[in-house]
């Protein structure tokens, strides 16, 4: 794959500003690693500040609204996630889908208006583990990103798509190396079929219980492209151990 591996870090609903110091500790260490693309995506109160608090790494929105603006009491919209500095958006995490009731239609608008405003767009898929139990993993995820990927014109030269398997999401567990290898592969077979050539490009995440100790091997894996990381993300430790590792990629 020609492009840098990439390594989010999804803080979710966690961090105040103190979190802002393992910010620039991640960006002062992701200087040194020039052949990895790093970002975090902090809660919506801190991407104004960590914005202001790093160099080189991204800063990216959790989630956004498909409107610009309007009554919608809570909500942040992509101008406004732009305007506090994001380069990026994450949508569609299960998270969403689950406890927000997003369905992939929704999604979907979310990353186009993600794109109109300027942004890089993360789409996030993953099956169930009563899904994958009853042997229908790939063609949910098929069906999430056919349904959930942007349609704009260009949109796709910012996308990413993540591919984080529900049941992996902070349980500790991660599907076999051979799982994960077959998941990406259908998915970039799906984005082809949705987008051409410009499909190939696109990289694919995995994400799901990432730590140092298994970063290495899953990110070996053909056609995975990165990492969406959530808890190990919130120390720069345990996340620059990740890092790290996508680093040495090249060197392996
Ligand atoms: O967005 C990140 C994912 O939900 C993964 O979270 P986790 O690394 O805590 O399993």
């Amino acid at each position: 794959m020609a492009s840098l591996p990439y390594i989010v870090g999804n803080w979710k609903m966690n961090g105040t500003r103190a979190m802002l110091n393992e910010a620039r500790a991640i960006d002062r260490a992701a200087a040194r690693l020039p052949k990895v693309q790093v970002a975090v995506a902090p809660p919506a109160t801190l991407i104004y500040r960590t914005r202001d608090s790093v160099e080189l790494i991204g800063v990216g929105g959790q989630d956004c609204h498909v409107k610009e603006s309007g009554a919608f009491t809570g909500d942040i919209s992509a101008p406004m996630l732009k305007d506090a500095g994001a380069d990026f958006v994450i949508v569609g995490h299960s998270e969403r889908r689950t406890l927000h009731a997003e369905t992939s239609e929704i999604v979907k608008a979310k990353a186009e208006a993600a794109h109109s405003a300027g942004l890089a767009v993360i789409v996030c898929v993953g099956e169930t583990e009563a899904e994958r139990d009853a042997g229908s993993a790939e063609a949910v995820v098929g069906a999430q990103v056919e349904g959930s990927v942007p349609g704009t014109d260009g949109a796709v030269d910012r996308l990413t798509v993540a591919y984080e398997p529900v049941w992996a999401i902070g349980t500790g567990r991660v599907p076999s190396i051979d799982d994960v290898a077959a998941m990406h592969k259908a998915i970039r077979v799906k984005l082809v079929a949705i987008y051409g050539d410009a499909g190939a490009q696109v990289r694919i995440l995995y994400g799901g219980s990432v730590k140092a100790d298994n970063a290495a091997e899953l990110l070996a894996v053909p056609e995975v492209g990165g990492a969406l990381v959530g808890g190990a993300s919130l120390a720069a430790e345990s996340f620059l151990a990740i890092v790290g590792a996508a680093a040495g990629l090249d060197e392996g």
